[in-house]
C-alpha cells in the first residue's frame, strides 16, 4: 500500500492553512476509503483546532483523530480448551487463504494443533482448496462432499477435534447463497450449532474483508453483524494499492476491532493489527 503522506505534504505546499487544505484533506481522506461521514467528522475536528501554525502539526492532530477511531483486538484464544472460529466473508475476500495463514501463524506462535472444517460446501473448489492448505501445512480437515449441510460439517469437526483433545477448530463458510437471505440464514444456523454444543474455550466469529473492495467492505460487515454478531475483522490483499480507510469506517460505525492484516498470498503474509502501524502506513510519505 502506498501512504497519502505525499499527498498530504503537496496539499500543505506553502504551509499555508485555509478553507481550500481543509477541503482538500477530506477528499483525500474519501478517496482513502475511510468513508465520507468520517472524513466529514475528522476534518470539522481539525477545523475546530486553534493555533495550529505548521503542517507537521497538523498531520499529528490529524493522526490522533484518526487513531481514536481504530480498534485493535486479539483472538483471545484459551488455552488448553477447545476454541471455534468461525471465518465469514463474501467469495474471493480471501477467507480460505486467511484460514490457513492464521492457522499457520497459531501453530508457529503458540504450538496450537488446529483443526480445519471445510464449512463452504457451496462451492466444490473450496472443500479441495481448504484440503490442500490442510495438507501442505500438515493440519486435519473435517470435510464432506459438496452441498452437504455446513453445520453437520462444523458440528463433526467440534466432535473430532474434542476426540483428539485438539484446541482450535478454525471453519470456513460459504461467502456465496442464492440470494442474501440464503446465506444469512445459513450462518445462523452455523452459529446456532456452534453456541449448541457449547465449546469449553472461546467462540469468535471473525469477517474476511477485502482491502480492494473500498466502501463495500463496510456494507458487508454491517449484514455479517447483524446476522451473527461479529468479534473481529481480517483485512486482506493490504499489499495492494488500497490505502485500508476501510478499517477506520469499519472501527467508527461497527465497533469492532481488526485482528490480522495480511498482504501477500503466502502463509506468512499476516500479521496482528497494530494501531500504530497502519498509521505510519496510511500516512507514509512514500
Ligand atoms: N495479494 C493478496 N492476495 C490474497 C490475499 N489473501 C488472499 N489472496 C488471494 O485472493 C484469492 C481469493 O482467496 P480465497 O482464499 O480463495 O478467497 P475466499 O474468500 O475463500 O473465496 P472463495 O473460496 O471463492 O469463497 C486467492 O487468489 C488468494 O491467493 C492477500 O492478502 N494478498
Amino acid at each position: 500500500m502506498r501512504g497519502i503522506g505525499a499527498r498530504l505534504k503537496s496539499i500543505f505546499s506553502g504551509n499555508r492553512i485555509d478553507d481550500e487544505t481543509f477541503e482538500d484533506i477530506e477528499d483525500l481522506l474519501v478517496e482513502a476509503d475511510i468513508g465520507a461521514a468520517a472524513a466529514m467528522e475528522t476534518v470539522d475536528q481539525l477545523r475546530k483546532e486553534r493555533g495550529v501554525k505548521s503542517r507537521e502539526e497538523l498531520v499529528l492532530i490529524l493522526r490522533n483523530r484518526l487513531k481514536a477511531y481504530l480498534l485493535e483486538g486479539e483472538l483471545a484464544l484459551e488455552p488448553d480448551k477447545l476454541n471455534v472460529v468461525l471465518v465469514l466473508g463474501v467469495n474471493g475476500v480471501g477467507k480460505t487463504t486467511s484460514i490457513a495463514k492464521m492457522a499457520s501463524l497459531l501453530h508457529k506462535e503458540q504450538g496450537i494443533e488446529p483443526m480445519l472444517a471445510a464449512g463452504d460446501t457451496f462451492r466444490a473448489a473450496a472443500i479441495d482448496q481448504l484440503m490442500l492448505h490442510g495438507e501442505r501445512l500438515g493440519f486435519k480437515v473435517v470435510h464432506q462432499h459438496p452441498g452437504a449441510d455446513p453445520g453437520a460439517v462444523v458440528w463433526d469437526a467440534i466432535e473430532s477435534a474434542q476426540a483428539k483433545g485438539c484446541s482450535l477448530v478454525l471453519a470456513d463458510t460459504a461467502g456465496r447463497m442464492h440470494n442474501k437471505q440464503n446465506l444469512v440464514n445459513e450462518l445462523k444456523k452455523i452459529d446456532g450449532i456452534v453456541q449448541k454444543r457449547k465449546v469449553n474455550g472461546a467462540y469468535r466469529k471473525v469477517l474476511v474483508i477485502d482491502a480492494t473492495t473500498g466502501q463495500n467492505g463496510l456494507r458487508q460487515a454491517e449484514i455479517f453483524h447483524e446476522a451473527v454478531g461479529l468479534d473481529g475483522v481480517i483485512l486482506t490483499k493490504f499489499d495492494s494499492a488500497a490505502k485500508g480507510g476501510i478499517i477506520l469506517s469499519v472501527c467508527r460505525n461497527l465497533k469492532i476491532p481488526f485482528l490480522y492484516l495480511c498482504d501477500g498470498e503466502s502463509y506468512d503474509s499476516i500479521r496482528p493489527f497494530r494501531t500504530d502501524e497502519f498509521l505510519d502506513a496510511l500516512l507514509a510519505e512514500n
